[in-house]
C-alpha cells in the first residue's frame, strides 16, 4: 500500500507573513491527515523559516531543484547537503520549469537527481510531455525516455527511494488538467515502463500527478489506482484549497 502524498510547489512565491500564515494554517489538516504525508516545497530562501515553523508539526518540506554539486564556485546555486542541513526531506528535480527555462537537459537532470540522493534527500522526479508531444500521441515515449535517463545513470533501484511526478505541461497553470482517465493511463504506463526493469520497486514508487489540480479535481484524481498523491502549484497557495486536497487524499 502506497502512502498518499500531497506536495505543495510554491514555485517564485511568498513573503515572510504569507508563510508563516500558510504553514501556520496547514498544522491541523496535515494532522488530521494521518494516513497522507503532506509536504511544502518553498523557495529556498524561506527555507529556515519553514524549518523553524513546521517544527513539531506533521508538514515536511523540500526544495524546488538542488545543484548537483555539494560545494565550489558555482555562484546562485544551493548545493543538496545545505538542503538537508536545511532539514528538508525532498527535492523536486526536472520540473518543466527548469527543464525549460534553465535548459535543463536529461542528462543535468540525472546529474542532479544522484547529488539529491547522495546527500540522503527523496528526489522528485518530475517528468511530462508538452502540448506538441501530447498531441502527436508521443506521451508514452516522452515520459519512457525521460525516466530512462535516469535508471542509466542511477539505477532502478534508486526508485525505491525517490518519488515520480507526471506533470504533462500542457496542464500546468493552464487551468486544463489532464482527465482521471488520461492521468491514471499514463500513471500505469509509468509503473510498467519501471516494472520492466524491477518489479517490486515499481509496485512500491509513489507516483504523483501534477498540473491544475486543485480543490474541484483533486477527490477524482486522487481515487485513480496508480495516483498516490499530487504536486500541487497554484492550488497550494492557500490554505483552504489545499486543505481540501489534502482532506480528499485521505478518504
Ligand atoms: O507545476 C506544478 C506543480 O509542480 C503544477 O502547477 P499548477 O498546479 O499551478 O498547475
Amino acid at each position: 500500500m502506497r502512502q498518499p502524498l500531497i506536495m505543495g510547489n510554491w514555485k517564485l512565491n511568498g513573503t515572510k507573513a504569507s508563510v508563516e500564515a500558510l504553514i501556520n494554517g496547514l498544522k491541523a489538516p496535515a494532522a488530521a491527515a494521518a494516513n497522507v504525508e503532506v509536504a511544502v516545497c518553498p523557495s529556498v530562501i524561506f527555507l529556515g523559516q519553514v524549518e523553524q515553523l513546521t517544527a513539531g508539526s506533521a508538514i515536511k518540506f523540500g526544495s524546488q531543484d538542488a545543484d548537483l554539486h555539494t560545494a565550489g564556485a558555482f555562484t546562485g546555486e544551493n548545493s543538496p547537503v545545505m538542503l538537508k542541513e536545511f532539514g528538508c526531506k525532498y527535492a523536486l528535480v526536472g520540473h518543466s520549469e527548469r527543464r525549460t527555462l534553465h535548459a535543463e537537459t536529461d542528462a543535468v537532470v540525472a546529474a542532479k537527481y544522484v547529488a539529491i540522493q547522495a546527500a540522503g534527500l527523496i528526489p522528485v522526479l518530475c517528468i511530462g510531455e508538452t502540448l506538441e508531444q501530447f498531441e502527436a500521441n508521443e506521451t508514452n515515449a516522452v515520459v519512457e525516455a525521460q525516466l530512462k535517463a535516469v535508471i542509466d545513470v542511477a539505477g532502478i533501484e534508486s526508485f525505491a527511494n525517490a518519488v515520480v511526478a507526471y506533470e504533462p505541461v500542457w496542464a500546468i497553470g493552464t487551468g486544463k488538467t489532464a482527465t482521471p482517465e488520461i492521468a491514471q493511463t499514463v500513471h500505469a504506463h509509468i509503473r510498467a515502463y519501471l516494472a520492466g526493469f524491477n518489479a517490486a520497486v515499481a509496485a512500491k514508487v509513489q507516483v504523483l500527478y501534477g498540473g491544475s489540480m486543485n480543490a474541484a479535481n483533486a477527490a477524482e484524481l486522487l481515487a485513480q489506482t496508480d495516483i498516490d498523491g499530487g504536486l500541487i502549484g497554484g492550488a497550494s497557495l492557500k490554505v483552504e484549497d489545499f486543505s481540501t486536497i489534502i482532506a480528499a487524499a485521505a478518504k
